[in-house]
Formats: structure tokens, C-alpha cells, sequence
């Protein structure tokens, strides 16, 4: 539960606030939602997320890119069945492959591309109930914490995102950071991908 709870949690964080310190274009359309939304003389609390959708795209479209269980987790077939053609005997060890299936381009234009607004006006969502965008798994075995696992991701990334302007350190360019990724069952980033700079932009009571 601890394990499974922690890191892939933080790694949806850390994959989101990176592409949107990437993506400056993404960065200021999300501070204008918050602005709005928020104000610049308060924090973000829980009840403002439903008011965020922009935000909401930008955590989906982070779990599509970088699920962080990118293979979720291995299952068993409890009885013989067929599968695409091929027959899968019971007892089978199964792995879904939830990264290839996120990266499919029969599904996802450009899916190489971090663009929250693939999700906007669509009721596509990461729950489990749309095959196309499956981080959580599907079915009896998916996440049992996926609401609190979003609200955390969400409340962490607004959060960041509203309270300061983010820079990448000079000398690397903002367009060189790399997002090479690193797998040991979960899904990383292969090396810190940012030394970002974070400038306090709320009024100072707000702190
Ligand atoms: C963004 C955050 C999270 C992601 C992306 C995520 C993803 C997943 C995935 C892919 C699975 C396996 C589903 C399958 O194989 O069908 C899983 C299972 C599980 N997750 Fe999460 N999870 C997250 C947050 C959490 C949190 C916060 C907790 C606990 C507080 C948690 C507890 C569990 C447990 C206990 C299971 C095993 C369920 C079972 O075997 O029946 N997860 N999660």
C-alpha cells in the first residue's frame, strides 16, 4: 500500500510540473486558470480542483504520457481465453501493456506530444472505463486509490504552479531539458530533469 501509494504519485507530480516548466505556452494557460479561479492572495485548497480543468487535462495527459505503472501490474488469467486471436491458457501470467496503449497512434494523434488539450471537450478519462488511457488498470484489480491518488497529484502541481513562476536554470535551455525516462518497474525520470528556479508570485500573507 505505502509502496505502491508513494512513487507513483510523486512520479506523476514530478513528470507534470516538468512538462509544464517545458512547455511555457502550457505553464501560463494553467497560471491564467488558477488566477482566475484562485486569486493571487490565497492558496489553492481541495475544493477549488473541480473548478480547474485545465489543470485536471494537464494530470491526465501526465499519465498518458508517463503512466508511472507503464506495465501496471502482473495478472492472471483465472481460465482459458482468447485474446486478439492468440489463445491464453489459465494460469498465465499477463502483462498490459498501459504505456504502448497511451502511445498508440491509431488512438492518440502525435501521442510523442505533451498536449493537455487533447483531453478538453472529450469524456475520455484515466478511470479505467475508457481502454484507451489505462494508468489506473481496469476492472477488480485496478487502483483502489485512484481518486485519492489524482486529488494528491492535482492539489500538488496546482498548488506549485499557482504559489511561484518556475524558470529553468541557466545555462540549459528550457527546449534541452531532456525527458528521457528511466524504468525499474516504475516509470522515472532518468536523470533530475529540472533545476528550476521558483519565483514567489502570490501576495506575501498568502504564505
Ligand atoms: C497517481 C497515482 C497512482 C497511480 C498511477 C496508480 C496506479 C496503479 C496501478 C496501475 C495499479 C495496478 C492495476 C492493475 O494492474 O490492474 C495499482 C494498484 C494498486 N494501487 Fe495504485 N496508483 C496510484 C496511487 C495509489 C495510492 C495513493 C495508493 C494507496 C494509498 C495506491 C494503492 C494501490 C494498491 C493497494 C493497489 C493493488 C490493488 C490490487 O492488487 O487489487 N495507489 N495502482
Amino acid at each position: 500500500m505505502l509502496n505502491g501509494g508513494t512513487h507513483t504519485t510523486s512520479a506523476t507530480i514530478e513528470w507534470a510540473v516538468t512538462e509544464t516548466i517545458r512547455h511555457p505556452r502550457i505553464l501560463e494557460k494553467a497560471q491564467q486558470e488558477l488566477e482566475a479561479v484562485v486569486g493571487l492572495h490565497r492558496r489553492v485548497e481541495e475544493s477549488d480542483l473541480e473548478k480547474l480543468p485545465y489543470l485536471q487535462c494537464i494530470v491526465k495527459e501526465t499519465l498518458r504520457r508517463h503512466p508511472p505503472a507503464p506495465l501496471l501490474v502482473p495478472h492472471m488469467s483465472t481460465q482459458a481465453c482468447k485474446v486478439g486471436g492468440y489463445d491464453v491458457p489459465k494460469g498465465t501470467t499477463l502483462f498490459v501493456n498501459a504505456y504502448a496503449i497511451g502511445m498508440d497512434p491509431s488512438y492518440w494523434e502525435n501521442p510523442l506530444e505533451f498536449l493537455p488539450e487533447r483531453f478538453a471537450g472529450t469524456a475520455v478519462d484515466v478511470r479505467g472505463q475508457d481502454f484507451e488511457l489505462l494508468p489506473f488498470g481496469s476492472g477488480r484489480r485496478s487502483c483502489p486509490a485512484m481518486t485519492m491518488g489524482l486529488k494528491t497529484a492535482q492539489f500538488a502541481v496546482s498548488s506549485l504552479i499557482h504559489a511561484f513562476d518556475w524558470s529553468a536554470e541557466i545555462p540549459r535551455a528550457v527546449k534541452d531539458l531532456t525527458i528521457d525516462e528511466g524504468f525499474c518497474s516504475l516509470l522515472w525520470p532518468e536523470t533530475p530533469l529540472l533545476k528550476a528556479v521558483a519565483t514567489p508570485k502570490l501576495s506575501k500573507d498568502a504564505y
